[in-house]
């Protein structure tokens, strides 16, 4: 079980840019849930996923895993656990390595790198067959550096490296938004594929409202800082990408635009 309880984040306090974005903010997410985040511009859905990462700190509440209280650890030591993919291909990836030296690093995470560490040839069977899986062929070009590969099979790459070890938690932040329609599908399908495999908790935040309603067993969503659509089982069973529109033409509504 992840926890945020009576998050309170403040942007810029005192200064004239002074902005509140949550003021008690509160979410558990059950283990194995993967949880759609859909919200306006701006509601808070970066925010929410940096704060339960560490790349930011909020001004009070707490972060649980497990009932464990997390908030005042380190981003890099909440990440061994934490596998995130972000909306730019690159932000995943090493482009001046290759295929080979990527996976290897992946392998690694959380572990010592010394000077002497280097690609271990007996594990390359097995990148060769986690490539595989993407059928995009990677797995007969070890050698090519990453670099030269497209956004979509970058992002495949991301998302294979990032739950390559072993992860509680899976972060997704808009990971599908700068690949093509075909591409993006494919993309998503495969993230159904490894988060149910692997049992992940993940929290996948997307503009499109159709994988929000098709992917995952909960849809939130955000707006100014809160949680103003919360659904799962039959609720989200039921729900359409019509109904959803509708919910964000009245918040747009409310907000005057
Ligand atoms: N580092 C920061 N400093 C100041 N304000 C920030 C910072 N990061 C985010 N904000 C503000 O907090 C609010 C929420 O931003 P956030 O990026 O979390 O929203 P979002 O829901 O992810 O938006 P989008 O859908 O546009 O990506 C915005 O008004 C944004 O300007």
């Amino acid at each position: 079980m992840l926890e945020l309880q009576h998050i309170h984040k403040y942007y810029n306090p005192g200064t004239v840019n002074e902005m509140c974005l949550f003021e008690d903010f509160n979410l558990s997410i059950k283990k194995g849930q993967f949880v759609s985040v859909v919200g306006s511009n701006g509601s808070g859905k970066t925010s929410m996923l940096n704060i339960v990462c560490g790349s930011i700190n909020p001004d009070s509440g707490k972060i649980l895993i497990e009932g464990q209280d997390i908030t005042k650890e380190q981003e890099y030591r909440r990440l061994r656990r934490i596998g995130r993919v972000y909306q730019n291909p690159a932000m995943g990836t090493c482009p001046n390595m290759t295929i080979l030296e990527n996976m290897s690093m992946a392998d690694h995470k959380g572990k010592f790198f010394g000077l002497s560490m280097g690609t271990n040839k007996s594990r390359i069977p097995f990148y060769q067959e986690q490539l595989r899986q993407l059928n995009l062929g990677l797995e007969d070009k070890l050698q090519v550096k990453v670099g030269s590969l497209s956004g979509g099979q970058r992002q495949a790459m991301s998302l294979l490296m990032s739950t390559m070890t072993p992860i509680d938690f899976l972060i997704l932040d808009e990971h599908t938004a700068a690949l093509d329609p075909k591409t993006a599908e494919l993309i998503m399908e495969l993230t159904d594929k490894v988060v149910r495999e692997k049992q992940l908790t993940t929290i996948m935040v997307t503009h499109n409202l159709r994988y929000a309603v098709e992917y995952g067993d909960r849809l939130l969503m955000m707006h100014q800082g809160h949680a103003v659509m919360d659904l799962e089982g039959d609720e989200k069973k039921n729900m359409n990408v019509d109904a959803i529109l509708e919910k964000f033409n009245e918040i747009s509504i409310e907000c005057g635009n």
